[in-house]
């Protein structure tokens, strides 16, 4: 028999598809994530984020593709050996067990002797600082609670790959921070490949070594958080990512002399052709500037590559920072500022940023 391998991967998706009946879920989807790695699937609902990682669990049967985890072809094995261990938002556990019963469970089915099985049940406790709860049932636990047992259920297995389906979601904004730290310092001291399925851009941002950014059962962008902030390759992309979202203003990439810029509406921004150094310079066309809240200056001095005048319309405190709406060139814009700072509704401000730190977006959303 010919054993498919993927060089140097822990998990390695390939040409990965998978309808419901007529409707194509994920068309030929590739992915492969390094070992160790903290890979966050991030996309709006329905994208196919969970129906990836099911199928990467073996919960659903593929259309077409390969799967690989450690190098071997999983794709047609039952999700017990796949060497994963999955948790996931609805908590899943047996109302009727204590939770050290629910921990033991399956390596009880799969008949571990007795001291192994106790022996992983009191370090999953102890790591995830559940020892006082071994005895209760699970109704006698917070929700926080339940998913640090569900967590330790996938612990006790020892499973080379963690999958996440929105653990947190269930969660109140608070604990939800919490836990958040706690699976990220689970995974400094574990060390495992982790794949985490949410719709929660803080969460991806703030756990993930590498983030698929997915839209439609494509993924629109696999990179670095902050890669993926800085550089989006695309609209859809730009705008998911960021909170307050990003502006865009509509206009055009026009020819001024040797050089080129963005117009719109009495609005001139002068384009760095180093910016399209990896690339040709755009040619002149219908285009959207994509410009962050936060990489926006409120009348902080002279010296920025492009400033303009406008009138305030809306000011939004949210506590340190201030959130300040107005028109540039007809168009909604934001800026993100320092409260201490913030003008008032009606008040004249010049604005100023860096084209540098603009993204410039072709007719088709695509970057240019
Ligand atoms: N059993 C099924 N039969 C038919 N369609 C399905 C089935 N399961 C999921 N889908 C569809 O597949 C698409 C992807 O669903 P999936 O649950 O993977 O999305 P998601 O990105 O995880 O969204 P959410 O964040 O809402 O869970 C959706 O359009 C959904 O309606």
């Amino acid at each position: 028999m010919r054993v498919e391998r993927a060089i140097n991967a822990s998990v390695s998706v390939r040409d990965l598809s998978l309808n419901f009946g007529a409707v194509q879920v994920l068309q030929a989807l590739n992915l492969d994530i390094a070992e160790g790695e903290f890979v966050v699937l991030l996309g709006p609902s329905g994208c196919g984020k969970s129906t990836l990682l099911n199928c990467i669990a073996g919960l659903l049967d593929i259309t077409d593709g390969r799967i690989f985890i450690k190098g071997r072809n999983v794709t047609w094995e039952e999700p017990k050996d796949r060497g994963i261990g999955m948790v996931f938002q609805s908590y899943a556990l047996y109302p009727q067990m204590s939770v050290e019963k629910n921990l033991s469970f399956g390596l009880r089915v799969a008949r571990l002797p007795k001291d192994e099985i106790a022996q992983r049940i009191a370090r999953a406790a102890e790591i995830l600082q559940i020892e006082q709860l071994l005895q209760r049932k699970p109704a006698a636990l917070s929700g926080g609670q339940r998913q640090r047992v569900a967590i330790g259920r996938a612990l006790v297995r020892d499973v080379d790959v963690f999958l996440f389906d929105e653990p947190l979601s269930n969660l109140d904004a608070k604990l939800r921070s919490e836990l958040r730290v706690e699976i990220k310092l689970l995974h400094r001291r574990l060390q495992n490949t982790m794949i985490y399925v949410t719709h929660d851009q803080i969460e991806a941002m703030t756990l993930a070594d590498r983030i698929a950014v997915m839209r439609g059962g494509v993924i629109q962008q696999f990179d670095a958080p902050q890669a993926i902030y800085n550089r989006p390759v695309n609209r859809f992309v730009a705008g998911f990512l960021g909170s307050p979202a990003m502006n865009f203003l509509e206009g055009q990439v026009e020819k001024d002399g040797p050089y080129l810029r963005f117009a719109a509406d009495g609005l001139s921004v002068p384009l760095s052709t180093y910016a399209f150094a990896d690339g040709a310079p755009p040619a002149p066309g219908a285009a959207a500037l994509g410009i962050r809240p936060e990489h926006v200056s409120l009348n902080s001095g002279d010296g920025w590559p492009f400033s303009a005048q406008a009138v305030v319309e809306v000011v939004e405190p949210m506590g340190s920072d201030t959130l300040v709406w107005l028109k540039l060139a007809g168009q909604k814009f934001s800026v993100r500022m320092s409260s201490e700072r913030a003008p008032q509704a009606g008040d004249q401000v010049t604005i100023g940023f860096d084209p540098m730190r603009a993204s410039l977006f072709d007719a088709a959303g695509d970057r240019l």
